[in-house]
């Protein structure tokens, strides 16, 4: 008998290379496609591409994720991350098969003083959020028994984000001043595809109602923006590399097109009560990521590190947006 594969879209984006990666590693079968194979705007494609995959569920990565870009493209946010979602959970549904789906803690206002659980009431401060939470309601319902996880503060080794973003600043700028005054939990994009690949395994065993609805699943710990840039430059000086000087500022200080919870640390603790889930430490995820991203601080000759800058060379190829973020300092 062939297996059918776990189909993953998103395939080119941090959380959809990783739930490819896990997956090979944990020898399941799964089919990751991205936006030139599935794109969630071109609704009439999604059901003949789903048809001819077969899949046993699908995982849903693939969003309009630029936080600032989305104030003024919002036709685009909710087309991607309302509509597309949709159209896709509800071929799922059709097809009587397992829909997983992301979303993140900006669904929040960022007012509550505690960890937000899900049992909150999302109130969103910007379109970006409020195409996510657009989005959550409009899988559920289409497909009933869809898992939706939120998560917050994603990064890997590759793709658009905070950690290398701050790469590129550390080589770029004497001095980086971040924020300090919003909180949350960083995330490493392999913990949570990790994650949602145990997900994806229980809801194709056991009764799928378990899986069905809102789960939190974030690294555990929380910090703040200037915490998280804090923590990336004390590994850059653990391994030989100069780090910038670091400025902790306000969030007025910061302006942006994008409003931005100055709360929104999630409780994950439901993910870890139903699945046995919990993302380890994110310091520590933190430490993989620059290992991967500058070595484990291994020197040449001359007390270089050569990885560094070979590794961190690959870091301006990313992201015109952040490299705006980056000339506005
Ligand atoms: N990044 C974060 O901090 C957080 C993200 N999330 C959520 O996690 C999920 C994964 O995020 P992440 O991996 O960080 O995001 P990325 O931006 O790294 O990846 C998103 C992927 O979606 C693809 N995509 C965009 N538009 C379409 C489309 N119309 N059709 C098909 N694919 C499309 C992109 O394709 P292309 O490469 O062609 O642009 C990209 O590869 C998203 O749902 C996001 O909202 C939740 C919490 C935090
Ligand atoms: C680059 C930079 C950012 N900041 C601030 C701006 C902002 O408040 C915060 C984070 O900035 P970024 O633009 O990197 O991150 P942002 O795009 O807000 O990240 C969000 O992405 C979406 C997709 C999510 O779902 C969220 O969970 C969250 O991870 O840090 C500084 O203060 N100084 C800096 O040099």
């Amino acid at each position: 008998m062939i297996e059918r594969p776990i189909m993953i879209t998103g395939r080119n984006g941090q959380l959809g290379s990783c739930l490819r990666d896990v997956a090979a590693l944990r020898g399941l079968s799964a089919v990751a496609l991205g936006r030139e194979e599935l794109d969630l705007e071109v609704r009439d494609g999604i059901d003949r591409t789903v048809a001819s995959i077969a899949p046993c569920m699908i995982i849903n990565a693939a969003a309009y994720t630029a936080v600032d870009q989305a104030e003024s493209d919002v036709r685009k946010a909710f087309s991607i991350n309302r509509d597309g979602a949709a159209a896709l959970a509800d071929v799922a549904w059709q097809r009587n098969i397992p829909f997983v789906h992301v979303s993140t803690d900006y669904v929040f206002d960022g007012a509550k003083h505690e960890a937000y659980d899900e049992a909150d009431v999302p109130a969103p401060l910007n379109t970006y959020g409020a195409s996510k939470l657009a989005g959550e309601a409009a899988v559920l319902a289409a497909h009933p028994l869809a898992t939706v996880v939120r998560s917050s503060w994603i990064y890997s080794s590759t793709g658009s984000n905070f950690v290398r973003t701050m790469l590129r600043l550390a080589e770029t700028r004497p001095i980086v001043r971040v924020v300090s005054d919003q909180h949350g939990s960083p995330t490493a994009a392999a913990d949570l595809a990790a994650a949602l690949l145990q997900i994806a395994e229980r809801s194709l065993t056991d009764d799928r109602r378990i899986a069905a609805g809102i789960f939190h699943v974030a690294g555990q710990g929380t910090t703040s923006w200037h915490g998280f840039a804090e923590a990336i430059f004390d590994g850059l000086s653990r391994r030989g590399v100069r780090p910038p000087m670091l400025e902790a500022i306000t969030t007025e200080q910061y302006p942006s097109a994008a409003r931005r919870p100055v709360n929104s640390r999630l409780d994950s603790s439901k993910a870890e009560r139903v699945f046995g889930i919990r993302l380890p430490a994110w310091r520590q995820s933190l430490e993989t990521c620059l290992d991967q991203l500058v070595g484990r601080g291994d020197t040449d000759a001359e007390g270089n590190h050569p990885g560094w800058r070979q590794r961190n060379a690959s870091l301006s190829d990313h992201a015109s947006g952040q490299q705006a973020v980056a000339a506005r300092l």
